[in-house]
């Protein structure tokens, strides 16, 4: 199984802080965490650990922290014949309260992957591409009319990029901006997934924040309930999701099971400090 991926690849910098401060306020950093992060890069790593053939297509800056970041993902399995370094690397500051993140984005135009890159790359022969939408809308397109596979779209797609994706996921803010519609019980993410699969893809991953995913497709939906993890650091929880709902549905799972998979892996994810999480062993 071959699953490739398109996205950012950053350097987290992580500081926990005991609240966040109001304007002209200041407090102290409790801890100060240098990582591997970016939500492509995470989610590719995550697939590597599943067991799956992981493939990245991806930005990271012509510069030392460029060199890092590549040598970290081949060293996690990860395919980075497909990353593209220019410029400078992305840095992502993670201001963590109460296990929750703020970032705060340094990512320079040329961290982005623009529509050559995905030209370029070899995503055609994956069996499933993760299209994470924080790239331009064109790449983003680009990468979903290359794909042969299993088109995964994370975060709020177009109306043309839904119309040729087979999955659609969001968090609990994308999946109101995504819909236009309040999201507060599974009910409520049960009538909004529905609305989705109108405008092109057979499966469509909602979250209700704190409570549960809701996955709804043609014949059914199910709901399944977060784990109840001590939450660390929320960062990365959505990488891991993804790339266990991509595995799992890709392996063939009935849709509920994939769902299962992915929320077991987000809560891998939550119960420990940064975006890449080991997630071996977790086969469902
Ligand atoms: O999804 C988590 C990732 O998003 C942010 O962009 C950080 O880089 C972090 O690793």
């Amino acid at each position: 199984m071959r699953i490739a991926v398109v996205g950012q690849i950053a350097r987290d910098l992580v500081l926990v802080v005991p609240e966040v401060p109001d304007a002209s306020g200041t407090v102290p950093v409790l801890e100060r965490r240098e990582l591997l992060g970016g939500k492509g890069a995470n989610t590719a790593v995550g697939v590597a650990r599943l067991g799956a053939s992981a493939a990245l297509v991806g930005v990271v800056g012509d510069d030392e922290v460029g060199r890092h970041l590549v040598d970290q993902l081949r060293a996690d399995g990860v395919d980075t014949s497909d990353v593209a370094r220019r410029g400078r690397s992305a840095l992502i500051v993670d201001v963590v309260c109460d296990g929750h993140w703020r970032y705060l984005q340094d990512l320079p135009d040329s961290s982005l992957v623009n529509e050559a890159d995905v030209n370029a790359s070899g995503l055609a022969g994956a069996d499933a591409v993760v299209v994470q939408l924080q790239q331009p809308a064109e790449a983003a397109l680009a990468a979903i009319r290359r794909a042969d596979g299993l088109v995964v779209l994370d975060g709020v797609a177009s109306d043309e990029q839904l119309a040729s994706a087979g999955v659609v996921r969001a968090d609990h803010k994308e999946g109101e901006e995504l819909t236009g519609r309040r999201i507060s019980s599974a009910d409520d993410a049960v009538k909004a997934g529905r609305e989705l699969l109108e405008r092109g893809p057979s499966l469509a991953v909602l979250e209700v924040k704190g409570e549960a995913n809701v996955l709804v497709w043609s014949s059914g939906d199910a709901v399944v309930p977060l784990t109840e993890e001590d939450v660390v650091d929320t960062t990365g929880g959505g990488d891991a999701f993804v790339a266990a709902l991509t595995f799992a549905l890709v392996r063939g799972d009935h849709p509920h099971d994939a769902g299962r998979l992915a929320v077991a892996a987000a809560g891998r994810a939550v119960g420990h400090a940064g975006g890449r999480t080991d997630l071996t062993g977790l086969r469902g």
